[in-house]
């Protein structure tokens, strides 16, 4: 067996850990193999509530699990980690859009940055999922310059998965015969659903683009894209919660597809880093297609954007110049 590997979830006492920390503890991230210790971060009032989740996870009695390490110290928190899920952060409320949580959140980032620089594992990979993610994770970067920035990355596979199960659910296949669907930008409501270079294997066994199989155009161009970019408002008004299921488990395909490789002859959508590709704002962390190996992601070149695509590549790009900005003033402060 090898050696456990260190992971922290922090906010694991809320909603989105509680579905997270199981899948974690067994096995689905960092394989059926690895043994792993957990290390559970919240800040000091919650940890009576956090003391439930470590009897609950107790007696889930799962092998892989070694050891759990509940604590409101970062210090603690973030020691030796290799993978780190940094969750804990104030989610939204009904008419709030996601970047009006960013003076309250990013301080919260900017700490959690200095605190990985000092305590964790210089190779750790960070996985932001508190909103506004793509600009936490920036920020998160900026105060951990130990770490090499392409080891931060931020939350976007939610969409992506959202997207996946829409064209899905309309064709009538399973989930997983959908492929090479892209997220864009910020996961925000100007993120840009894009299925131009999206296949489908049909109900009947071939494989065709997803305009093919879709057959309209409008649908593709207008709901279906404001479906996904508005799908995080919607469960907050269904539920008066925001996702946390699905938020969880979008968080272990992330991790998972980064820790041991994206699927074979497609991609997945990671807030990563902007090198410039595409004609966006270089170093923004902006969600992109990419292709992981090794640990490593590289995002994919090559890929045509026509007119409309372009509108909606720049429009994201001109929200999270903004969103930059407010956060740099705020960690200033
Ligand atoms: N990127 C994405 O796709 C998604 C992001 N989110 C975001 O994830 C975040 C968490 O959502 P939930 O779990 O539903 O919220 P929640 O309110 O249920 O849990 C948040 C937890 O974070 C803790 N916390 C606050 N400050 C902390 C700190 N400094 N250190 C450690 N823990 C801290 C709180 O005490 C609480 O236990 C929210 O910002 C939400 O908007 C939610 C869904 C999807
Ligand atoms: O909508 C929210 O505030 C939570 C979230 O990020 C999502 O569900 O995509």
């Amino acid at each position: 067996m090898a050696e456990p590997i260190r992971v922290v979830v922090t906010g694991a006492a809320g909603q989105i850990a509680y579905s997270l920390l199981y899948q974690l503890a067994k096995g689905d991230v960092f394989g059926e193999k690895q043994p792993l210790s957990l290390h559970l971060l919240d800040i000091e009032p919650m940890m009576g509530v956090l003391n439930g989740v470590v009897m609950e996870l107790q007696d889930c009695a799962l092998p892989l699990l070694r050891e759990v390490i509940p604590t409101a110290d970062p210090a603690v928190g973030f020691k030796d980690v290799d993978a780190a899920f940094l969750v804990g952060a104030m989610p939204r409320k009904e008419g709030m859009e996601r970047k009006d949580l960013l003076a309250a959140n990013v301080k919260i980032f900017k700490a959690q940055g200095q605190a990985l620089d000092q305590h964790a594992k210089k190779t750790v990979k960070v996985l932001v999922v508190g909103n506004p993610a793509n600009t936490n994770s920036l920020i998160c970067s900026k105060y951990a310059p130990s770490i090499p920035p392409a080891n931060f990355s931020a939350m976007t596979r939610l969409d992506q998965n959202r997207a996946q199960a829409q064209i899905a659910n309309r064709l009538g296949v399973p989930v997983n015969n959908v492929n090479k669907v892209t997220i864009w930008g910020n996961h925000s409501s100007t993120q840009f659903p894009d299925v131009a270079n999206a296949t489908v294997v049909t109900a009947n066994g071939e494989t065709k683009s997803v305009a093919d199989a879709i057959n309209d155009q409008a649908w593709l161009n207008g709901d279906f894209i404001s479906t996904v970019q508005k799908r995080g408002a919607a469960v907050i008004a269904a539920r008066k919660l925001s996702s946390a299921m699905s938020a969880a488990k979008a968080a272990a395909d992330h991790m998972k597809d980064w820790w041991n490789g994206s699927p074979e002859g497609s991609w997945v959508s990671m807030a990563v880093f902007s090198d410039g590709s595409y004609n966006t704002p270089a170093g923004v962390m902006y969600s992109f297609p990419v292709r992981c190996s090794k640990g490593q992601w590289e995002i994919v070149q090559g890929l045509n954007l026509d007119e409309f695509a372009r509108g909606k590549l720049d429009l994201t790009s001109k929200e999270l110049l903004e969103e930059r900005d407010e956060a740099l003033a705020v960690c200033q402060d």
